[in-house]
């Protein structure tokens, strides 16, 4: 699959602070990638950067084979963005914005009521938006993202000021946009949410990137655990400490999976020994969990 995105050694200062250092990732074409790390890793300066919202000092950002940079916007034509704040005028109504914002060529006034109706904003899209809270702004600066059906969407903390209705009719829209080919790159510290949403993460500390990897891999390789309750678990404890097996908790019998069969040479392993399984729990590391072992085992320090 092709690369939508690409971004190579990217080098960003704002004075004497280096803010991104050789950040280099891709997104490829209809996938949804979600940019995670901590707060002040570097997620909304990539993304301004790769709007070409600033110059930066070194690196190449690439979309659609297009390069972008300061002074060099054509390929954002097919880019629609939600940034920090959404830029809404308090004195228009958010049918004032999504008409303004409309491309004419190309967006009828059924696009306009499809993504009404989409992210359920009818009741309120006459009035004007100064009289909107925190949450009708957030839907309406997605709407003014999404309305001209971009190929490429940058979305930044777009579950801010949603209520969980709202959050899932933004997932809702965001895995419908994708089946047809749209492309997303994500940042959210909503964790639970991203992950019901994304294929692919990055992941981001102190501006460098830590890990890019799919969903899969990242619960595959991080995240399986067996978790065993025997007939005695003090005297399976030493037999694991003699076997040099690792136990992951003080508190339970706790095994990181590594294979399918391993279940069975642990079985045997006990018994031996003459101890019983009395159950067996698979455990699954959410993305929260793998995150923060990667964080922990891969601190970028200064
Ligand atoms: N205009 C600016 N001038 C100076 N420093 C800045 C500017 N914008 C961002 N920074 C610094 O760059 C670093 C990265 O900020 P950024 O907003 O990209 O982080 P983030 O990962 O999006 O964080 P959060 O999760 O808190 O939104 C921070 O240390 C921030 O203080």
């Amino acid at each position: 699959m092709s690369d939508i995105l690409t971004v190579e050694k990217l080098n960003k200062s704002f004075g004497k602070k280096k803010v991104l250092k050789d950040v280099s990732f891709n997104v490829q074409a209809g996938k949804i990638v979600g940019l995670v790390g901590p707060n002040g890793a570097g997620k909304t300066t990539i993304m301004k950067a790769i709007l070409g919202l600033f110059e930066f000092q070194s690196g190449k950002i690439v979309i659609n084979g297009r390069e972008v940079s300061s002074v060099n916007h054509q390929a954002l034509s097919e880019v629609g963005a939600l940034i920090e704040y959404p830029g809404i005028y308090p004195f228009l109504t958010g049918m004032q914005h999504l008409e303004l914002f409309a491309d004419n060529e190309t967006t009828r006034k059924e696009d306009i009521q499809n993504i009404i109706e989409k992210l359920n904003i009818g009741s309120y899209i006459n009035r004007k938006a100064k009289a909107y809270s925190l949450g009708m702004k957030q839907k309406l600066g997605i709407a003014l993202a999404l309305l001209n059906k971009p190929k490429f969407v940058i979305l930044d903390e777009p579950m801010n000021g949603l209520d969980p209705k709202a959050t899932k009719e933004l997932r809702n829209l965001i895995l419908e946009l994708a089946k047809e080919g749209t492309t997303f790159l994500i940042s959210s510290h909503i964790l639970s949410e991203l992950e019901k949403l994304v294929d692919e993460i990055v992941v981001i500390d102190n501006g460098k990137i830590v890990k890019q990897t799919s969903m899969e891999a990242l619960s595959d390789s991080n995240g399986n655990y067996l978790v065993l309750t025997t007939s005695d678990d003090e005297k399976a404890r030493k037999v694991f400490a003699t076997e040099g097996i690792k136990l992951e908790k003080a508190d339970q019998i706790k095994i990181r999976k590594t294979s399918d069969n391993q279940l069975t040479g642990l079985i045997q392993l006990l018994s031996s020994h003459q101890i019983d399984i009395v159950d067996v729990q698979h455990e699954h590391n959410d993305l929260e969990t793998s995150l923060l072992d990667l964080l922990d085992n891969d601190q970028v320090k200064e």
